[in-house]
């Protein structure tokens, strides 16, 4: 067994999409029962002694992904938990399965080099077995006899006896060269440098050429691009937030037996060693929150930047599911102001309501369902502080996701931009004369964070630009953190995981003129 493991993903917004049933697949598409009839001529008890359950419970999530457009990490667990997969065995599918997500475009293009037919032409099922074949050939330490034997034995299985020897004559290639010397291929046969990363580090090239232009557009070396696409591979360690008046780091029948270790950044972040978020009584309390270290940052930027004058009301736009509307409530509660959380899916909504349910009584004013595009028109200039945490296309956030980059098109854009757009310029309508508005993204991509600025503020003469880097770094040095932060020579923020460790943040700051 190998001996490489995986975290879940943590806190996936989209967990809870209505059109999605409990374990996030499409509740319209087609989708796999355990039951389903494979598609083999053989009896069910010589299938079940050649097919090991981790491997087929991988297959199965990826099966799902691609056919039910189903989240993997909501499709996994119930489903080790239903076939009763535990331990190592839990470990190594979860591990198999990610790994083969995230690493998707890497192996296909292996896979192209050896297989004599494009590969969109293959049964998807089938070019499943072979990433996830190429997976734990050359990215876990599975002895390569036992990863041909086992995955030729999946695919007679789940496939059929034809593509079966395939998978063998296939796998028993990749497994020539170690993976060195396929990323050297690859880098070889690629047309310009950005693709072989692309490719290398398996990005879909638009995003590979979109990160390029972020690094570049926020003032950083481009050459990072590699960094930054490697650090979309590296699962993220868990990071909660200790909200602050709710919880101390230092009271420990709160934190249970959970290893913790200070974050990097962030007076409120703490690192969790190993254990499962879930049993540890602050979590199931509400006190704290599984939360990335960058969503911590920008949410203390907002209520730490300086505002003259009233400093009572504050709203969070769209809120759901409610980790920084809990932040900002406690931050909120200790200052003695109040918070609206407005957020448009009211399902989503519900979930900024348990999310604040350990606030102090008095402090949120209303959970609120919304669009966050009429607030301003409705309550012009009520708010002092505004956070505008904007749905984008989360590129800042794939490490987390593993089948998101494939999923996300360019087309994503225009729609979301747009969106961004009117919610900025709302947020801007509700905010009073000297109040702070924060602009917020999980993505780096140039057109959701800084074109969406500009843009908002060329249509106003009633708007100021505030010195972010100097708001981020007044939090970092409050906290404590032994190391000045690595910021831009810029007003906005941009975070990135391959320099800070956290999921690419942007945050602009912006005062509406007295
Ligand atoms: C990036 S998420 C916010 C994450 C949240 N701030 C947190 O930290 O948990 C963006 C949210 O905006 C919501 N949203 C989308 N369109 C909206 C609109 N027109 N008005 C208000 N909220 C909207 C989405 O449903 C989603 O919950």
């Amino acid at each position: 067994m190998p001996n490489t493991s995986s975290h879940p993903p943590q806190d996936d917004p989209r967990r809870d999409d209505p059109r999605r049933n409990s374990r996030g697949r499409e509740r319209s598409a087609a989708r796999f029962r355990a039951g389903d009839r494979p598609r083999t001529s053989q009896a069910p008890s010589e299938r079940r002694k050649r097919t090991d359950p981790a491997r087929m419970v991988a297959f199965d999530v990826l099966r799902e992904v691609d056919e039910s457009d189903a989240y993997a990490n909501l499709v996994l667990p119930p489903l080790l938990r239903e076939r009763q997969i535990r331990g190592r065995d839990a470990g190594f599918a979860t591990e198999l399965t990610y790994g083969t997500l995230r690493l998707r475009g890497r192996y296909d293009a292996i896979l192209a080099t050896l297989v004599d037919r494009p590969l969109p032409g293959l049964d998807p099922a089938l070019l499943d077995v072979l990433r996830l074949g190429a997976h734990q050939v050359l990215g876990m330490r599975v002895p390569v006899h036992a990863a041909v034997s086992e995955t030729v034995g999946l695919a007679r299985n789940r496939v059929g006896a034809g593509p079966a020897q395939m998978v063998n004559a296939v796998l028993r290639r990749v497994s020539e060269r170690p993976l060195d010397e396929w990323l050297s291929v690859l880098t070889k046969e690629a047309p310009d440098a950005l693709a072989g990363l692309a490719a290398t580090e398996s990005h879909p090239m638009w995003i590979a050429r979109a990160m390029r232009e972020a690094l570049a557009g926020n003032g950083r070396d481009v050459d990072e691009i590699g960094a930054l696409l490697a650090a979309d591979n590296v699962p993220p360690r868990v990071t909660l937030v200790a909200r602050p008046g709710l919880v101390d780091v230092s009271d420990e029948a709160a934190w249970g037996d959970a290893e913790l270790v200070g974050g990097r950044w962030a007076s409120t972040a703490l690192r969790l060693e190993g254990s499962d978020p879930a049993g540890i009584p602050a979590i199931r309390e509400g006190l704290a929150g599984v939360q990335d270290e960058g969503s911590q940052l920008v949410t203390l930027a907002l209520a730490g930047a300086p505002l003259d004058g009233r400093d009572e009301r504050w709203l969070d736009l769209c809120a759901g599911p409610g980790g920084k509307a809990a932040l900002l409530a406690a931050l909120a509660a200790q200052r003695g102001a109040t918070l609206v959380a407005n957020e448009v899916a009211p399902h989503r909504a519900r979930l900024v309501a348990n999310a604040l349910a350990a606030i102090p009584e008095g402090v949120v004013e209303e959970v609120r369902t919304g669009d966050g595009r009429d607030v301003g028109a409705d309550e012009p200039g009520a708010y002092d502080r505004v956070l505008v945490d904007a749905p984008c296309t989360g590129l800042g956030a794939l490490r987390r996701r593993p089948e998101s980059r494939w999923r996300r098109t360019p087309s994503d854009l225009a729609e979301l931009t747009g969106l961004q757009r009117e919610l900025l310029a709302s947020a801007l309508d509700a905010v009073r004369p000297g109040g702070v508005v924060a602009y917020v993204t999980c993505s780096p991509h140039l057109a959701e964070t800084q074109l969406v600025v500009s843009d908002v503020l060329k249509k106003r003469d009633d708007v100021e630009r505030l010195d972010t880097a100097a708001a981020v770094r007044s939090v970092v040095s409050a906290s404590g953190a032994g190391e000045e932060i690595p910021l831009s020579d810029r007003d906005d923020v941009q975070l990135w995981p391959h320099v800070h460790g956290t999921d690419a943040m942007h945050l602009t700051l912006l005062r509406k003129r007295a």
